[in-house]
């Protein structure tokens, strides 16, 4: 059987981690505050398209009452992995995967990438490289996931919708027995989980959502659904994707579904985003790796994005404002 940890169970990794325990893996989660408390005492309960289940998951406060697994999900913001990349030592046995499923550009993007820009890091999503040298590129797999969920209460999950998968990918592309023993565990838990040989494809893909909720729901203070029912906010969502599309196009990725098809899905699902949860909630905000890097790849490709850029840098504004947004010096 084996031994999955998921680190930093919030919305996201509680839902893997339902997964993966439903689909027969013997699954560990590290978490904090009530939500942890909840789940030691009651297990993760989790209302999603298939259902309402509840699972018992071993819950822990941290990696060393875990031990070696068989592999990883680091599940936490992005801001938190340098942290948690120190934090999950314990879990590391000789061969462990690490699979990083966070939204936006993965502080991974330029390595094990094979391109003219193989090897370049991102400091501002890995700042001091304190990530790649805690749990090293041959551990790290990609993994973007696809499910709009939120914590209602402590041990208590929502998924909104019925669209849900996670992809993961080796960052080289290569298709590895690791990855798969990940995804079959998910897949039987009920969450499709395809082992993809370009997860940066898919990082774009699904960035497309984030340039676009993210920033105007920022905004709007509002769910997706409702903030893409103003006609004029609906077609600057259309605009902001437009202009993803051309950014993902400038770094070889030519996405197939339009902006009008991303956006009529995203209209449909009364989610806030993640994004604004943790406005909401005072937490820290994921602006690097949505908003701050993408507009730096634009500006090194010669990419145009007024739209992004406007709705973007007003967000940051509102999370700095906030204090929930420090940018780096
Ligand atoms: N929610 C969504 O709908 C979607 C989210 N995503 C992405 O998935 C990733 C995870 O998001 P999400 O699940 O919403 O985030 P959450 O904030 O719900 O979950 C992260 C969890 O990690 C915990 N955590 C952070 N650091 C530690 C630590 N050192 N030890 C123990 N626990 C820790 C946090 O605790 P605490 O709250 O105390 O900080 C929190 O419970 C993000 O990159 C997000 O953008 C992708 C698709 C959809
Ligand atoms: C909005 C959504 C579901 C997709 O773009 C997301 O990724 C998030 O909540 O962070």
């Amino acid at each position: 059987m084996t031994r999955i940890c998921v680190f930093g169970a919030g919305a996201i990794g509680s839902h893997l981690a339902t997964r993966a325990a439903l689909g027969g893996a013997d699954v560990a989660v590290v978490a904090r505050g009530p939500h942890l408390e909840a789940m030691r005492a009651r297990g993760i309960t989790l209302h999603a398209h298939d259902g309402v289940r509840t699972v018992r998951v071993q819950a822990f406060a941290t990696a060393e009452e875990v031990g070696p697994v068989d592999a990883v999900l680091v599940t936490t913001k992005v801001p938190a992995l340098p942290a948690a990349a120190r934090a999950i030592a314990p879990l590391l046995g000789p061969d462990t995967p690490v699979a990083f499923v966070t939204n936006g550009i993965p502080w991974w993007y330029f390595l094990r990438h094979g391109g003219p820009r193989e090897g370049e890091r991102i400091p501002l999503l890995d700042p001091g490289a304190e990530i790649e040298r805690s749990i090293g590129m041959h551990r790290t797999l990609g993994g973007v996931v696809y499910s709009a969920s939120a914590v209602i209460e402590p041990g208590v999950v929502k998924s909104e919708h019925a669209d849900i998968r996670l992809f993961l990918g080796e960052p080289d592309g290569s298709v590895t027995p690791r990855a798969q023993a990940i995804a079959s565990a998910i897949e039987a838990g009920g969450m499709p989980c395809p082992v993809v040989t370009d997860i940066r494809h898919r990082v774009w893909g699904k960035l497309m959502g984030n340039l676009t909720s993210g920033p105007l729901c920022i905004l709007s203070r509002a769910d997706m659904m409702t903030t893409l029912s103003d006609p004029a906010i609906y077609a600057a969502a259309i605009a902001i994707a437009e202009e993803g599309a051309a950014l993902a196009l400038a770094h070889g990725h030519d996405l197939a579904t339009s902006a009008e098809a991303r956006m009529k899905r995203s209209a449909m699902i009364a989610h806030k985003p993640s994004i604004l949860q943790d406005l909401e909630l005072g937490r820290a905000m994921e602006i690097d790796a949505l908003f701050t890097v993408p507009l730096d790849l634009a500006k090194q490709a010669g990419v145009p994005m007024p739209v992004f850029e406007l709705t973007a840098r007003l967000a940051t504004q509102a999370a700095r404002a906030a204090g929930l947004y420090a940018p780096a010096p």
